[in-house]
C-alpha cells in the first residue's frame, strides 16, 4: 500500500518511519524539506508539495503542528486540496479543533475525496513502536481501508461518528493531562519546600489509586530539571486554548484547566515552548513566598 506522509516532526517523523518498516511504500513532504533526507535513507520517496504528495497516493496521512498549519497545507498553492478527488483519501492526525477539522472535511469531501480526521493519544515513544490509540472519525469506509495503517501505528483504534467528535476527544484529554501535570508539578514542588525527598513521594504515588505512567516516566528526569521534547509545551498549551474553547462553546466551567493553561502560558512566555510539556514544572519551582 502505498502512503504520502505530510508532517515530519517529533510524531511524524517516528510514525512514516513505522510505516517503512512495516512494508509500507512512503511519499514524504515536510515544509523544511530537508527533514525528509532521513526518511530517504529508509527507503522514502520525496513529494516537493502536499499537491505531488496526494497525486501520487491514494491514502495520505498529516501530522502537523496546529489548525493554522493543517489548513495551510490543505488550502493554500500546491496543497492537498489541488489534487484532491474520488479515489484519494485524507487522514489528518494533527491535534485540532472540531472547527478546523470540519472545514478540512468538507473542502475535500466537496471534491469528492474522502475525509477522516484521527488524532492520536500517546507520545514520541509510543509512536516509535506503534502503540498509539488512534481517535478517528468522519467516513466510515475511509477508516476501514486504513486499518492495516492503523494497525501499524497504533495498539488500539476507535471509529468515533462524524468529523468532530476525534478532535473534542483528544482535546478533552489533553486537557486533562494538563491540568493533571500542572498539579504534579505542584505536588513535586511542595514535597520537596515542605522538607519531603520527591524521590519517596515518587516511590509513593506509583503505588497507589493515582499511580500514573505520566508520573512513573516524567518524574525521575523533571526533578534532574531534564524536559528533551517529547511533546512539546507549545502544543500542550495549545491544546488547553482549544479545550477551554471548547468549554467556552458548551458552557462548561473548568477553572482547573482555565488554572493550569495560565502556568502553560507563563512557561511559553519565559521561552520554554520547545521543550517537552512538562518544564511547566520549572515555573511552579519559580513562584516563592
Ligand atoms: N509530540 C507528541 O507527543 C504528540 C503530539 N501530538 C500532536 O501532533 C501534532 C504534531 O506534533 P509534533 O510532531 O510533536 O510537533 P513538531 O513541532 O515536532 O512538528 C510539527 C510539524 O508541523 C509542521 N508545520 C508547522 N507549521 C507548519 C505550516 N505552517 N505549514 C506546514 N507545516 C507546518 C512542521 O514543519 P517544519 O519541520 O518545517 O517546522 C513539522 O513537520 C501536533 O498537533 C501535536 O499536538 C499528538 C500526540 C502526541
Ligand atoms: O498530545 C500529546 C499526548 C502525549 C501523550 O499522550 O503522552
Amino acid at each position: 500500500m502505498e502512503v504520502g506522509f505530510l508532517g515530519l516532526g517529533i510524531m511524524g517523523k517516528a510514525m512514516s518511519m513505522n510505516l517503512l518498516k512495516n512494508g509500507f511504500k512512503v511519499t514524504v513532504w515536510n515544509r523544511t524539506l530537508s527533514k525528509c533526507n532521513e526518511l530517504v535513507e529508509f527507503g522514502a520517496s520525496i513529494g516537493e508539495t502536499p499537491a505531488q504528495v496526494v497525486k501520487k497516493c491514494k491514502l495520505t496521512i498529516a501530522m502537523l503542528s496546529d489548525p493554522a498549519a493543517a489548513l495551510s497545507v490543505v488550502f493554500d498553492k500546491d496543497g492537498v486540496l489541488e489534487q484532491t478527488g474520488s479515489g484519494k483519501g485524507y487522514i489528518d492526525m494533527s491535534t485540532v479543533d472540531p472547527e478546523t477539522s470540519s472545514k478540512i472535511s468538507q473542502a475535500i469531501t466537496s471534491k469528492g475525496g474522502a475525509f477522516l480526521e484521527a488524532p492520536v493519544s500517546g507520545s514520541k515513544q509510543p509512536a516509535e513502536t506503534g502503540q498509539l490509540v488512534i481517535l478517528a472519525a468522519g467516513d466510515k469506509g475511509l477508516y476501514e481501508e486504513s486499518i492495516p495503517a492503523f494497525d501499524v501505528l497504533g495498539k488500539k483504534s476507535f471509529f468515533l461518528g462524524q468529523v468532530g467528535n476525534g478532535a473534542k476527544m483528544k482535546l478533552v484529554i489533553n486537557m486533562i493531562m494538563g491540568s493533571v501535570m500542572s498539579a504534579f508539578s505542584e505536588g513535586l514542588v511542595l514535597s520537596e519546600r515542605s522538607g519531603l525527598n520527591p524521590h519517596d513521594l515518587l516511590d509513593v504515588l506509583d503505588l497507589g489509586a493515582i499511580a500514573n505512567p505520566m508520573f512513573k516516566g516524567k518524574g525521575p528526569a523533571m526533578l534532574k530539571s531534564n524536559y528533551s521534547p517529547a511533546f512539546p509545551l507549545k502544543h500542550q498549551q495549545k491544546d488547553m486554548r482549544l479545550a477551554l474553547a471548547l468549554g467556552d462553546e458548551n458552557a462548561v466551567s473548568m477553572p482547573v484547566a482555565a488554572a493550569a493553561n495560565e502556568s502553560f502560558k507563563k512557561a511559553r512566555s519565559m521561552g520554554l515552548g520547545d521543550l517537552d510539556f512538562s518544564s511547566v514544572h520549572e515555573i511552579l519551582k519559580m513562584t516563592k513566598d
